[in-house]
């Protein structure tokens, strides 16, 4: 269990999050929602030790890691998917891969990757910078997949990609989840965020507006209000 408790943070004179509570339980898929300039990526980028609390604590299966750097964090199992996706252009898509790769399981990691994203294993020697949009974040994805995470944090992961792209990318998430990975899931596509969650939170304003499971946002004004989106259910 993944929990921010009572998190305050931002930027240098800049406060963005104001005392956010939010819990990630094993196994589950979290949405975290919210308008442009919410505090979504900063929300993920404190949960990575990218940033730091001023305030409240980060709690991982009862231990304290608040003050953790970003390394500390993914030996614990916390992986980032940041946006613009963090992988290393210059390289393949095999050597991307193996630096994420457990030591000593990079023969199984490659071909769980492209058994995953049969793509990937036709392009295993292509620079990543050279590929699509849509295969860099395969990539990025793939990454993530083979270390696997106990928390992934995914920062708009289907941005900017072709619908059919996106629909691989959400059959690639509940694979992800049900190796056992948490997913805690920033997402421009609202009803498809809301489809494979099991709980929400609203943002607005550094500040939760909502919390619930999907079907309780049913009518809930307060997301057309926020978020600018009526999530017509
Ligand atoms: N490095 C930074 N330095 C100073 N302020 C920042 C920095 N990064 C973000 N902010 C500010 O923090 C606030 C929250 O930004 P954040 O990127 O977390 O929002 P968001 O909900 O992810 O938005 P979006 O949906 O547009 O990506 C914004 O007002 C933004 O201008």
């Amino acid at each position: 269990m993944f929990e921010l408790q009572g998190v305050h943070a931002g930027y240098a004179g800049t406060t963005v999050l104001r005392g956010v509570d939010l819990v990630v339980p094993p196994g589950s898929v979290v949405a975290l929602l919210g308008a442009n300039g919410a505090g979504k990526t900063t929300l993920l980028r404190l949960a990575s030790g990218l940033i730091h609390a001023t305030e409240g604590r980060l709690v991982l299966d009862g231990e304290d890691v608040t003050r953790k750097a970003p390394h500390q964090l993914v030996k614990r199992g916390i992986c980032h998917v940041p946006e613009g996706r963090g992988i290393f252009p210059n390289l393949t898509v095999r050597e991307n891969l193996i630096l994420q790769s457990p030591a000593g399981k990079e023969k199984e990691s490659i071909e769980k990757a492209c058994s995953a994203f049969p793509r990937l294993g036709e392009r295993i020697n292509q620079a990543c910078g050279t590929m699509s949009g849509g295969e860099q974040q395969m990539v990025a994805l793939a990454r993530t997949y083979v270390q696997n995470p106990k928390v992934a944090l995914l920062d708009e992961v289907s941005m900017g990609l072709a619908p059919k792209i996106v629909d691989e990318i959400f059959e690639f998430l509940a694979l992800l989840r049900d190796q056992g990975s948490s997913l805690l899931l920033v997402e421009q596509y609202v009803t498809r965020a809301l489809e494979v969650a099991d709980y929400v939170y609203l943002l607005n304003k550094g500040e939760v507006a909502f919390v619930g499971q999907p079907s309780e946002l049913d009518g809930a004004d307060v997301f057309a209000e926020y978020v600018g989106v009526d999530v017509g259910h």
